[in-house]
């Protein structure tokens, strides 16, 4: 009976909307349970621990997700519905693709390669993608352009957290990666500026938008997704260099 009743009430629909406090609240908690800071793999690399086969191997693979971004900010904008939102979206693909006269952040990817001993043409010939990265990505642009719009600007929360864990990468890099070129460090300095513009972007969309509590249950659904899409990516790396 208990148990019984137990599952009517998880199985009942929510009546009442999120307050916009309380569904943020929902939507940090996904990444205090699911960031992919939490990975193993990072746990390492935040440990000094990582060899230099290790990071190479990270730093290739990644480029895989790199420079797929823009593809898929290019399908979320191609969705959404409003110029005043496709003009504030746009910038995300010019962040990573450069802007006429700058070099943008897959360029400065390729030197964080060169900066730890990978040639730009292994690189981009993407030699040393393992399949579980390209999956992983793969699933993530194809989110982005069979979802509703909503969803898939929700998926891009990870950049809520992103920030802590790219500054910690930055000062993980100088202290215990020496060897690593500091030039290579650029792409990582960027990112905390050109983050919490993104996700404030995209925040105030997912709260303004999600009007039931159906779409901020799907908003909720996306954010997971792509805390799983980086987790299989650091999966699929880990095996690849033990
Ligand atoms: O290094 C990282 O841990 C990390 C995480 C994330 C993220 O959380 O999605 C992004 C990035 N980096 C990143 O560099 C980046 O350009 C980026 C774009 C997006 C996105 O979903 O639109 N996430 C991320």
């Amino acid at each position: 009976m208990l148990e019984q009743k137990g599952f009517v009430n998880r199985n009942k629909e929510r009546e009442e909307l999120w307050t916009a406090d309380e569904f943020t609240g929902r939507l940090r908690n996904v990444g205090r349970s699911s960031y992919h800071d939490k990975h193993p793999f990072h746990i390492v690399m935040h440990q000094g621990n990582l060899s230099k086969e290790q990071i190479r191997g990270w730093v290739a693979n990644r480029y895989y997700y790199q420079k797929s971004v823009p593809i898929k900010d290019a399908a979320i904008l191609s969705n959404l519905p409003s110029r005043e939102m496709r003009r504030e979206w746009i910038g995300r693909i010019l962040d990573h693709d450069g802007r006429p006269g700058e070099d943008g952040g897959i360029e400065a990817w390729l030197r964080l390669g060169e900066a730890v001993g990978l040639s730009r043409e292994e690189v981009i010939r993407e030699e040393h993608v393992v399949p579980g990265v390209r999956f992983a990505v793969d699933a993530y642009v194809n989110f982005a352009r069979t979802k509703p719009w909503i969803e898939a600007v929700a998926s891009s929360l990870t950049e809520l957290f992103s920030p802590d864990l790219i500054s910690k990468r930055i000062k993980v890099f100088e202290q215990l990666y020496p060897w690593i070129d500091r030039s290579g460090l650029d792409y990582f300095q960027s990112r905390l500026t050109q983050a919490p513009s993104d996700s404030d972007v995209a925040l105030r969309l997912v709260l303004t938008h999600c009007q039931t509590p159906e779409a901020q249950q799907r908003a909720v659904n996306a954010l997971r997704f792509k805390c799983d899409v980086l987790w299989a990516q650091l999966d699929a790396i880990e095996k690849a260099y033990p």
